[in-house]
């Protein structure tokens, strides 16, 4: 019987034991976040169940109601929002909540809840019923106000720089969670038979620079000049276009392979389309951590003072050059 014994491909770490890991690197750590980001990879295994008998059951199509952006919310929108709050309102970490699907902000019952949760439950609306990948982001906080008591705007109103944890979920040929807890970016395989999320991607680093951009080119006519000409400088470099319409997505593959998303104002979005505290100050966390660049063509989008809610900023996000270029031609 030889004695060597065989090679055995390790399976990976576990999410679990890397927040373990992690938190252990910081010895006044409670554990309180770790627990939040289990929370969250938990109510995300149970959409990713549900995405993936989307066709099956009956979760396609609208919900027939509308949400504050205006915009029709459809059934996986609201039972995604549904599946996220109750999992942070039992996990008793978050006091309180914001998502893109409720109007004011949630105020969970957990007074003694240390952190505050901005969601978008599910990113990537118009693409649900069409099998293209789609999304879930998260920012975390700390509260502002005292513990014991319950949250207030103020808690909410926080600018991204204040984030203490962010991410997003997606739901795509396989289910990815990436994050970052401000020491680097991490990604995650979801491994269905083992029900298990896997670290697949660590120190994630995005390229400086890249040769896809990616923007709603149906948009065109509305666009400033300066989006314009960079339009057309990114078409005589000969940069491919790839556009999927879930933001999610497109951040994404631009993370990994090099490249642009824009959503910037537009005549009739003065302010672009995408919400500052439900979508991109989360990515502006993970691409920076990354080594890219977010802005909203004047400042870093981490910077911005939030004044409502649901504000809407344009959108400029990836790698550093590319973006710095974008704003150089002063959209
Ligand atoms: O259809 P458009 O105008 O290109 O907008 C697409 C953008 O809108 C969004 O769907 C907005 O997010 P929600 O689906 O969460 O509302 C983004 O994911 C995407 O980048
Ligand atoms: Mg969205
Ligand atoms: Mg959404």
């Amino acid at each position: 019987m030889s004695n060597t014994t065989p090679h055995v491909p390790s399976v990976g770490r576990t999410l679990d034991r890397f927040i373990k890991q992690d938190q252990a690197q910081f010895p006044n750590a409670t554990g309180d976040l770790s627990q939040l980001l289990r929370d969250i990879a938990w109510a995300s295994k149970i959409i990713h169940r549900e995405i993936n008998r989307a066709g099956l059951i009956d979760i396609t199509g609208s919900y027939g109601t509308h949400n504050i952006q205006g915009e029709e919310q459809q059934k996986l929108d609201v039972i995604a929002n549904v599946r996220f709050i109750r999992a942070l309102k039992n996990g008793g970490e978050v006091c309180g909540i914001i998502s893109e699907e409720d109007d004011d902000f949630i105020d969970t019952g957990n007074l003694n809840g240390k952190y505050i949760v901005a969601i978008d439950p599910l990113d990537g609306s118009s693409n649900i019923d069409v099998n293209v990948s789609i999304g879930t982001i998260f920012s975390i906080y700390r509260r502002k106000s005292p513990l014991g008591t319950p949250p207030v705007l103020e808690d909410f109103l926080q600018k991204g720089t204040e984030q203490v944890g962010a991410g997003y979920v997606l739901y795509g040929s396989s289910t990815m969670l990436v994050y970052t807890t401000g020491h680097g970016v991490n990604a995650f395989t979801y491994e269905n038979s083992l029900g298990e999320y896997i670290l697949s991607k660590p120190h994630l680093q995005t390229p400086d620079d890249g040769k896809i951009y990616s923007i709603n080119e149906g948009n065109y006519n509305d666009l400033s000049e300066g989006v314009k000409n960079y339009l057309n400088y990114c078409k005589e470099k000969k940069y491919s276009a790839r556009y999927i319409g879930s933001l999610v997505a497109d951040f994404h593959r631009n993370l990994l392979k090099g490249g642009i998303f824009m959503y910037p104002a537009t005549a009739k979005d003065k302010n672009g389309k995408l919400r500052l505290m439900h979508e991109c100050n989360a990515l502006a966390f993970i691409v920076e951590q990354a080594g890219g660049v977010a802005s909203d063509g004047k400042q870093r989008i981490l910077e911005i003072e939030p004044t409502s809610i649901h504000q809407r900023v344009p959108l400029y996000i990836g790698s550093k050059n590319m973006v710095e270029k974008a704003i150089a031609f002063n959209p």
